[in-house]
């Protein structure tokens, strides 16, 4: 007999009508796609990021503009974004990284007491990622001044320490990370346990699907 195909979710190489550019929605808040270049955990610019731009569901965009604007009445702080949409090609390039013993360029910046073959295991990389819906963000908090705010860790330094409720940053950091998780949940995003700088909008509306289009503002559709 023929043995059928495993089932896979839903993979998609077109960007549904829903998706936009942060920049369009949310032009104040800052943006560092890290994954567009080299300075990440890889050492190297990962695969479908053709653009250094921030891309999500619309719902989400709006969610995160209403995030910007309270903290910016509040005190004038402000958001940066170091990832949004990920396709599922950037995702396979992190496994494919991670299953290559050899590529520890940027250990000692990013993963100094993790080993490399437990980071999808312990949860700082995901085979699935919220990313790959256009639902979730990596983001910081910013000064009113437009620096970064100290949050004890930096993006994508995989460790305990950047757990959001680890006790071993000093209080001003993990009172940053209460912030910064007080203003998100406000407007519906819910924060994973490994990474203070993640979140999930509650509300994504393509919660059961994975694209793989690539970054690139061409490949939305407009109109
Ligand atoms: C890789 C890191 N920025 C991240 O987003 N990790 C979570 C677990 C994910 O990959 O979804
Ligand atoms: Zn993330």
């Amino acid at each position: 007999g023929v043995l059928a195909p495993a089932r896979a979710p839903e993979r998609s190489d077109r960007a549904p009508a829903g998706f936009v550019a942060l920049r369009d929605v949310a032009p104040g808040i800052e943006q560092d796609i890290r994954y567009a270049g080299d300075r990440n955990f890889v050492g190297e610019p990962i695969d479908g990021y053709e653009e250094a731009e921030c891309l999500l569901a619309e719902e989400t965009a709006r969610a995160l503009e209403r995030v910007r604007r309270d903290l910016a009445r509040e005190d004038g702080s402000g958001l940066r974004v170091f990832d949004c949409y990920r396709p599922q090609r950037a995702v396979d390039h992190f496994l494919r990284w991670a299953d290559d013993p050899s590529a520890t360029e940027r250990r000692a910046e990013f993963y100094p007491r993790v080993p490399k073959e437990r980071l999808f295991d312990e949860g700082y990389l995901a085979e699935h990622s919220g990313h790959s819906r256009g639902g979730t963000v990596d983001l910081t908090l910013l000064d009113p001044e437009g620096r970064e705010v100290d949050m004890g860790t930096g993006f994508d330094f995989f460790d305990p320490a950047s757990h959001p409720g680890s006790p071993e940053p000093d209080e001003g950091p993990r009172r940053a990370r209460e912030r910064l998780r007080e203003a998100m949940a406000a407007h519906g995003f819910s924060p994973i346990d490994t990474e203070w700088w993640h979140f999930s909008h509650d509300g994504e509306p393509y919660a059961d699907r994975r694209f793989d289009f690539p970054v690139s503002r061409e490949e939305l559709r407009t109109g």
